[in-house]
């Protein structure tokens, strides 16, 4: 095996919350220092590298070798890569996996992978023997910069997104930003728009900054690293301000209300729809659905739809491969959201790009029509 390159400049970004408190280290070519980290802060901890059989072949060797150089004895277990890995079945599997490699409650599980390894294997370890220690190493821009912090984890149901889950936060992320290099051109723009996504929540200049520099993110420069730290800044602050989305943290959701619909509907099927390209059209109704309503100016839900489209990703209920459903479909599936609250739907609409605002008890009959006119493109 080459030798591995040294490590780059490393920015840590503190996640503030007590005695869950956590850091998360980004920079290029951080899976030796991470392990280093790992056997410091963690003596004596065995782990168990959970991860999918795309990152098996690509990055768990280094990992492994990595952490052998440390003193930090490993195991690996994997999963099929896509979102239907989050699943039932495959919690179940994890979990006896987990419990066959008798990894014990101060032990770590390692989630090496992306958004879809992280929440499946961080409620595999909120789970067990009531909670192991978790570290997430993501290896997508998804996961870098969304997915690995905040402590979110679940798996899906033919219900609904995410509808079974536990809030376990990891005891360490490191995001090594060089593992981007392989990830595909789809996989990386879909992940790029949960990092807009912040820009558009309630730092507009973020967002200025991705419209002239998404090209320079995508190479991997030292843009690529400022995106992933602006975003864990933000997500960082949030989370410690709300930890459990009692108020501010469903912010985060943006676009999202939509976006869980059309993945429940297109059968979490990574083929036709991954998560983060149903942001994108989630992102661009959310903006136009408050633009319709009279909330924000119709120049802001354009300037965000043209930026997305012109990074390549798709803008409109049309673009879903197969087709989207219809907008009663799409207006049942948001029914089982988690931000409804007595039955009423929650969006979390814009008054234009950085002000973005929570919307409890939105009528159904509103999303529907909004939703029927998007089909109908009028
Ligand atoms: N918990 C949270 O707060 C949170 C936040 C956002 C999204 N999510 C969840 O994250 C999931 C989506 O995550 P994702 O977009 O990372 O999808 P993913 O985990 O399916 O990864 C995308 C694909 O890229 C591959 N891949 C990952 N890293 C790679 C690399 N470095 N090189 C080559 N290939 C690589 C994977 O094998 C997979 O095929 C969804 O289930 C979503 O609901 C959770
Ligand atoms: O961390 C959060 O909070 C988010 O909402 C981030 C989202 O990007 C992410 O997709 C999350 O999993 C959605 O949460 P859910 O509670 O709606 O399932
Ligand atoms: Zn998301």
């Amino acid at each position: 095996m080459a030798p591995a390159a040294p490590a780059a400049e490393r920015i840590v970004v503190p996640v503030a919350l007590a005695e869950r408190s956590y850091d998360i280290l980004i920079g290029r070519h951080q899976l030796c220092e991470a392990a280093e980290v790992i056997a410091s802060r963690f003596p004596g901890a065995r782990a168990a590298i959970v991860t999918d059989e795309n990152l098996a072949a690509l990055h768990a060797p280094a990992l492994e070798a990595c952490l052998q150089q440390a003193g930090v004895s490993a195991t690996r277990l994997t999963v099929p890569p896509g979102e239907a890995s989050k699943s039932y079945a495959r919690f179940i599997e994890l979990c006896d996996g987990l419990l066959a490699a008798k990894i014990e409650r101060n032990d770590l599980v390692i989630a090496l992978g992306g958004g879809v390894v992280g929440d499946l294997s961080g409620f595999a370890a909120s789970v067990l023997r009531r909670g192991v220690r978790l570290v997430q190493i993501p290896t997508s821009l998804l996961a870098q910069v969304d997915s690995s912090v905040g402590g979110k984890t679940g798996i899906n149901s033919s219900h609904g997104k995410n509808l079974i889950g536990a809030f376990h936060q990891p005891a360490l992320v490191v995001c090594d930003t060089a593992l981007l290099d392989t990830l595909s051109e789809r996989e990386f723009k879909a992940g790029y728009a949960e990092v807009v996504k912040y820009g558009l929540i309630d730092d507009p200049a973020f967002f200025d900054w991705c419209e002239v520099n998404w090209r320079r993110v995508m190479e991997g420069g030292p843009e690529r690293d400022h995106a992933v730290a602006t975003a864990c800044r933000a997500k960082a602050a949030v989370v410690a301000r709300d930890e459990r989305e009692d108020g501010d943290r469903a912010l985060l959701n943006l676009g999202h209300t939509f976006a869980h619909a059309l993945e429940r509907l297109t059968r979490y099927d990574s083929g036709r729809l991954v998560h983060g390209e149903a942001v994108a059209i989630g992102l661009c109704l959310a903006f136009r659905f408050s633009q319709r309503l009279g909330l924000c100016p119709g120049q802001d839900a354009g300037r965000v739809a043209a930026h997305l489209a012109a990074v390549g990703l798709p803008t409109r209920l049309q673009d879903v491969p197969g087709g989207s459903g219809t907008a009663a479909e799409i207006v049942e599936a948001m029914t089982q959201d988690k931000k409804v609250k007595r039955g009423a739907l929650t969006f979390i609409l814009a008054h234009g790009i950085g002000r973005s605002f929570i919307a409890p008890g939105v009528a159904a009959e509103a999303a529907h029509d909004f939703i029927k006119s998007e089909l109908a493109g009028t």
